[in-house]
C-alpha cells in the first residue's frame, strides 16, 4: 500500500473547503440539491424581512428574524463544507498527478531511423523505444524485449515491476521510469486520453455523476421536501382562521427542521469519500455506480492463473510419453516454443537452458509460427517440410492429433493427470499426428486465500474460479484455494456465458482478470476489476483498475462498496428521525407563541418559545458537521448477514436519531435561553 496515498486531511484543504462552501453558495449549484436549494430561498426571505422590516411590518421581531437568518446561513455553509471537505483529498491528489505530468522526450521509431519528438505529439499506434533511465512517453503495449519500471508516480509504490513483451504483463503506462533494459513499445492513446489523465479528472471528480440510488434517495428526499412545504404553507392560513398569527420566519425555521437537511446535507459527501477510500486503497474507480454495485455484490468470478495462483507458470520438468524420449519432447517443445513470446512459452527455453537440453533451432528456419490463443489453447509451429509441431491444454492437443488422424499415446491421461492432481499445468507436446511427452508448468497458489474467500462467504458472496485449464488442474487448485465453485477448460466467451448465467437470475456479478481474454467477460461484470499491470484492452472494458494488481484486493472493494451503502442508509435513517423528533419540540413552541396560555404543550420545558425555536433550528445546524466526520469514514462494518446489519442499523441510527434532537435541543435551550 502506497503511503503517499494515505494522507490525512491537510489545513490547507480545510481553508480551500472553506472558500469552495462560498462558492457552493450560487444557487445555480444549490439548485442541484433541492432540500438545501429551499433552505437557502428560505433565508434569502428571512434577510429580506430583517433589511427591510419596515416594509414588511417586523420591526419587533427584528433581532429574532436576524439570528434565523444566521443559523440558516450557516446550515447551507455546513452542507456545502461536507461536500467541499469530501472533494479537497481528490483535487490535492490531482494537483500532484499534474505535477507528474511533465513533457517528456520520446525516440520515435520512423522508418529504420529513430526521431526524436516530444510526447505530445504521439499519436495511437506509433512504436518508441525506452532505454533505461527514461521515462515512457504514453500508455502502451511492450511489443518488444523485457524491462523493470518504477510505476510509483502512479501506484506509490516504489519497488519496480517486470514488463515484457506478449502475455498479460505487458501494458506500460506514460510517466513511468525504465529502470533497467530497454522494450519496443506501441502507444495505444492519443494525447489527452492516457491514464494519468483520465486519473486526474477521476480523482478530480470532474466527470463525477450521481448514481442510480443516488439519484433515487434524491428523489425522495425532494418529494418529502414538498410534502413538508405544502404542510407548512397551508398551516399559516388554517392557524389564521382559528385566530393564530404565525410569522413567516418562524414558518420558515419549522419548514427547515422539518425538512432531510441532514442527509440532504451530506448525500454527495458520503458518495464522493466511498470513492475516495477506493482511491485511497490504490484502486481506480471509473464511476460511483461501480463502487456501489460492489456493495451489492453476490457473486464473484476470478480466474487462476495470476489471481488466486502467483501466475509465473514455468515449466519445471519434461515427461515422455509411449515410447518417446525426453530429448524428443525436449527437441518439440523446445522449437514449439522459439517464438512463443508468452511467459509459459519462454519458461520452456529457459528450461531447456537450465537442463542443458539441445535441440536443432534450424529446423524452425522458413517455417511459419502459431501463436497462443486463448480460443484453440495451442501454440505452435508449420514446419517448412510440412510436418506441423503443436504444444497446449492436453485435451485440445488430443483433438488435434485425433483430428490429423494421429492415436492418443495410452498412457498420457495417467501421467498428465499426475501434474493436474497436483495443482500443476500439463502441455502436451505433439509432432505430426504423434504425442510425444508432456511439459510440466509449475505454478503456487497464494498464501491466504482460504481466509479471503472465508471472508466472502461470510458476507455471502459465491466465489466461482473461471479458468483455461483443464478440469484436474482447476479441482486441484480450488480445493487448495477453497473457492466455491470453479469451471475449467473455460474460453473467454465461457466466462461471459458465467456471468450472463448468474445475472439472469438476478445476481449481481464482479470480475477480476488482467488479460486481453478477460476483456469481454470484464465489460460484461456488474463490477470489472482489472490488473494495472494487465493489458490495455482489460483496463479498458473494466470499471475498476487495482494499481498494486492485487485481484484479491476486490474483497476490500467490495467492504468498502458495502460501507459506503450502509452509510448512506443509516444517515438517511438517522436524519428522518431526527426531522420527526424536532416537529415535537417546535410544534408545540409555535403554538405557545401565539396562544401563550398553551404552555402544556412545553414538555420539554424548553425556556421560551422563541428559544426553543432557535434552539431546535440550531440542533438542526450543528448536526451536520458533527456527521461529516462518520460520512467521510463511513460506518464501521464487519462482516455478517444482511438482516442482522439492517436491525442493527436500524437501533442505532433510528432509535438514536429520534433520541438525539431532544437532548441536544433542550442543552442548547439552556444556553440560548440566557439571551432570548
Ligand atoms: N504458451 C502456451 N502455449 C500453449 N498452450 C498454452 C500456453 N499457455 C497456456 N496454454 C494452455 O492454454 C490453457 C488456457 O490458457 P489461458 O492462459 O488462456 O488460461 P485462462 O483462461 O487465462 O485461465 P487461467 O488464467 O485461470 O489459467 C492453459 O491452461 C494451458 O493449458
Ligand atoms: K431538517
Ligand atoms: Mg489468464
Amino acid at each position: 500500500m502506497s503511503s503517499q496515498r494515505k494522507k490525512m486531511i491537510t489545513r490547507s484543504m480545510y481553508l480551500h473547503a472553506l472558500k469552495d462552501s462560498l462558492i457552493k453558495l450560487n444557487p445555480m449549484t444549490m439548485m442541484k440539491n433541492p432540500v438545501m436549494f429551499v433552505v437557502e430561498v428560505g433565508t434569502f426571505v428571512v434577510l429580506m424581512m430583517t433589511i427591510f422590516s419596515g416594509y414588511f411590518g417586523t420591526e419587533d421581531s427584528v433581532g429574532f428574524n436576524f439570528v434565523v437568518f444566521l443559523v440558516l446561513f450557516i446550515t447551507i455553509l455546513f452542507a456545502n463544507f461536507a461536500e467541499a471537505l469530501a472533494e479537497g483529498r481528490g483535487k490535492a491528489q490531482a494537483n500532484s498527478l499534474k505535477k507528474s505530468k511533465k513533457e517528456i522526450i520520446a525516440n520515435k521509431v520512423n522508418g529504420n531511423g529513430i526521431k526524436v519528438v516530444p510526447s505530445t505529439e504521439l499519436r495511437k499506434g506509433d512504436i518508441v523505444i525506452v532505454s533505461q533511465g527514461e521515462m515512457i512517453p504514453g500508455d502502451g503495449e511492450v511489443i518488444e524485449g523485457l524491462a523493470s519500471v518504477d510505476e510509483s508516480a502512479i501506484t506509490g509504490e516504489s519497488a519496480p515491476v517486470i514488463k515484457e513483451a506478449g502475455g498479460d504483463f505487458s501494458s506500460v503506462t506514460g510517466g513511468t521510469r525504465v529502470v533497467s533494459d530497454r522494450i519496443k513499445v506501441r502507444i495505444m492513446s492519443d494525447p489527452g486520453e492516457s491514464f494519468i489523465d483520465r486519473m486526474i479528472s477521476l480523482v478530480e471528480g470532474a466527470k463525477r455523476q450521481q448514481t442510480p440510488n443516488e439519484i433515487a434517495l434524491n428523489t425522495l428526499l425532494t418529494t418529502l421536501t414538498l410534502i413538508f412545504l405544502i404542510v407548512v404553507v397551508t398551516l399559516a392560513p388554517i392557524a389564521k382562521y382559528i385566530g393564530i398569527e404565525l410569522e413567516i420566519p418562524v414558518l420558515i425555521s419549522l419548514l427547515v427542521c422539518l425538512i432531510p437537511t441532514t442527509i440532504g446535507g451530506l448525500l454527495s459527501a458520503i458518495g464522493i469519500a466511498g470513492m475516495d477510500r477506493v482511491t485511497q486503497f490504490n484502486v481506480l474507480a471509473m464511476s460511483g455506480k461501480a463502487v456501489e454495485a460492489s456493495g451489492d455484490i453476490n457473486t464473484m468470478i476470478l480466474d487462476k492463473t495470476g489471481t488466486i495462483t502467483f501466475g509465473n507458470r514455468m515449466a519445471s520438468e519434461l515427461v515422455p510419453v509411449g515410447n518417446h524420449s525426453v530429448q524428443t519432447v525436449g527437441e518439440w517443445a523446445a522449437i514449439s516454443s522459439l517464438k512463443d513470446d508468452t511467459p509459459e512459452g519462454r519458461s520452456v527455453l529457459e528450461l531447456m537452458k537450465k537442463e542443458g537440453f539441445t535441440y536443432h533451432a534450424e529446423v524452425a528456419d522458413g517455417g511459419e509460427f502459431i501463436e497462443f490463443k486463448a480460443e484453440t489453447r495451442m501454440s505452435g509451429i508449420d514446419l517448412s517440410d510440412g510436418r506441423l509441431v503443436r504444444k497446449g491444454a492436453v485435451d485440445a492437443v488430443k483433438t488435434w492429433v485425433t483430428a490429423h488422424g494421429g492415436e492418443v499415446p495410452t498412457d498420457l491421461d495417467m501421467k498428465s493427470n499426475v501434474i493436474a492432481s497436483a495443482g500443476g499445468t500439463p502441455l502436451a507436446v505433439a509432432i505430426g499426428n504423434e504425442i510425444v511427452g508432456l511439459i510440466y508448468l509449475k505454478d503456487t497458489v497464494k498464501p491466504g486465500m482460504r481466509e479471503r474467500f472465508g471472508q466472502l462467504r461470510q458476507m455471502g458472496i459465491k466465489t466461482i474460479m473461471c479458468t483455461g485449464d483443464n478440469p484436474l488442474t482447476a479441482a486441484t487448485i480450488a480445493r487448495e484455494a477453497g473457492v466455491d465453485d470453479f469451471i475449467a477448460e473455460s474460453k473467454p466467451e465461457d466466462k461471459i456465458a458465467v456471468i450472463r448465467r448468474e445475472q439472469a437470475e438476478g445476481k449481481l456479478v464482479a470480475m477480476t482478470g488482467d488479460g486481453t481474454n478477460d476483456a469481454p467477460a470484464l465489460a460484461q461484470a456488474d463490477v470489472g476489476l482489472a490488473m494495472n499491470s494487465g493489458t490495455v484492452s482489460a483496463k479498458e472494458a473494466a470499471n475498476m483498475i487495482d494499481l498494486d494488481s492485487d485481484p484479491s484486493k476486490i474483497i476490500e472493494v467490495v467492504a468498502i462498496g458495502k460501507q459506503l451503502l450502509m452509510t448512506r442508509g443509516a444517515l438517511t435513517t438517522f436524519s428522518i428521525a431526527n426531522d420527526i423528533a424536532k416537529y415535537f419540540a417546535i410544534i408545540p413552541a409555535m403554538f405557545m407563541l401565539a396562544i401563550p396560555e398553551l404552555h402544556a404543550l412545553n414538555i420539554m420545558s424548553l425556556g421560551s418559545p422563541k428559544s426553543a425555536i432557535l434552539s431546535a433550528l440550531i440542533f438542526n445546524a450543528i448536526i451536520i458537521p458533527i456527521l461529516i466526520p462518520l460520512a467521510m469514514k463511513g460506518v464501521s462494518y464487519k462482516p455478517m448477514s444482511a438482516n442482522k446489519l439492517l436491525s442493527r442499523n436500524l437501533l442505532v441510527y433510528g432509535l438514536g436519531g429520534i433520541i438525539a434532537p431532544f437532548i441536544g435541543i433542550k442543552l442548547i435551550d439552556l444556553v440560548v435561553h440566557l439571551w432570548i
